[in-house]
This record gives structure tokens, sequence and C-alpha cells, in this order.
């Protein structure tokens, strides 16, 4: 990793009415730990939400501000299902869009599946924070997930500050 001294941390947070109110195992939030985690990610923190604009807003600025994550990976909730809302939190909280990562996602799932132009998740910074919404499902966390992880680094390393090597080819880059 790019980081020297210390892992990247990162955050998960599952957006599901259904898990929210136990009605549901939630798989997505623990296979996004799994996956980070496999990577050399430290998940310092997990959260499991309901879909409701003002708590996801609440709780990716308190893991951005105070818990001070690199990244927040949040699933569920980017659908257009009357009470999904988890794109609208998420660029309210955003400083600046970064827009490639949910289109490089996008791109690699239409490989999938056509219907993964359903999914509105956005990816923005909040500070020095990168946030990325991932879908519900299990299958579409690992296949989004697999699609942007390999340039994640890189991005995380330029926006704290961490780059070493900004013009390295993409055959020895990240
Ligand atoms: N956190 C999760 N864990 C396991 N499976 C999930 C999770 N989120 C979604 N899924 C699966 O993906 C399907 C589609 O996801 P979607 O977000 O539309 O679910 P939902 O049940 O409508 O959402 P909610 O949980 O907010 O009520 C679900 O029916 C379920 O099979
Ligand atoms: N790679 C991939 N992307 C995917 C899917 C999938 O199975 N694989 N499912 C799609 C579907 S069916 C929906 S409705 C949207 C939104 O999902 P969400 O409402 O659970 O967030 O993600 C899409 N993105």
């Amino acid at each position: 990793m790019e980081k020297k001294e210390q892992r990247w941390k990162a955050a998960v947070v599952t957006l599901s009415d259904k898990g929210y109110a136990g009605e549901r195992e939630d798989k997505s939030g623990p296979l996004l730990c799994g996956m980070l985690e496999e990577a050399g990610y430290e998940v310092t923190e997990v959260r499991l939400l309901p879909d409701e604009q003002k708590m996801i807003e609440q709780c990716l600025c308190e893991l951005a501000d105070e818990k001070k994550v690199d990244l927040i990976a949040t699933t569920g909730g980017t659908g257009f299902a009357p009470r999904d809302c988890t794109p609208e939190a998420t660029l309210a909280v955003a400083t600046k869009n970064a827009p490639g990562i949910a289109e490089a996602m996008r791109l690699a799932s239409l490989q999938v599946t056509p219907r993964a132009m359903l999914s509105r998740g956005a990816s923005v910074i909040r500070n020095q924070t990168l946030i990325i919404n991932f879908p519900g499902s299990p299958k579409a966390v690992k296949e989004n997930l697999e699609a942007v992880l390999p340039s994640l680094e890189h991005g995380l390393a330029i926006l704290t500050g961490n780059a070493s090597e900004c013009g390295k080819p993409v055959s020895e880059g990240k």
C-alpha cells in the first residue's frame, strides 16, 4: 500500500430498512468489511442504519470528522425505491465530487447486468475522507468493489498527502 506507516482506516455503513429492523440479516456490510480487510484496510467503524437521509448524513459526518476514517464504503439505498436516499445524503455532506469512481462501477457492472444503470450511487470527498456508495445486494457489492479496489489506494494517497509517485505507469501502479 502507498501509505507506509499505518493501514488505511475504513468505515462500512449498511443502509437497509429491513436490516435495521432485524427482518433480514445484513450480509452486504460484513462482505464489504471482509473484502476491505483482505485488501489491507483496517475497518475501524461499522454501522447499520435505516434509509433515513438525516441519520445517514449525521453518520457520514461523524465518521469523517470525528473518527477521521480515510474511506467510508456504504451499501444499499442507491436504487429507485421511494425511501432510497443514500446518494442524496452523500452528496449533501460532500466537499468535492469524485464521480469517476461511481462511473467506473456502473461501467464495469453493465458488463454483468443492464440493471447496473439503476444504481444512483455517488462517490465524493468530504475533506480528507473518500465516500463511495455501493448497491445493496451482496452480489453487487462484490462486483462493484472488485471494479474499483485496485485504484482506490492511489486516490487515498493523493487525498491524504501520502502519494509518493503520481506519474507511475498503470502497469506498475495501483
Ligand atoms: N444488507 C443486505 N444484506 C443482504 N442482502 C441484501 C442487503 N441489501 C439488499 N440485499 C438483497 O438485495 C435485494 C435488493 O436490494 P434492495 O436494497 O432493493 O432491498 P430492500 O429489501 O428493498 O431494501 P431495504 O432493506 O432497505 O428494505 C434484496 O431483496 C436482498 O435480497
Ligand atoms: N454489479 C452489479 N451492479 C448492480 C447490480 C448487480 O447485481 N450487480 N444490481 C443492480 C440493481 S438490480 C439495482 S436496483 C441497483 C440499486 O441497488 P440498491 O437499491 O440495492 O442500492 O444496483 C444495480 N447495480
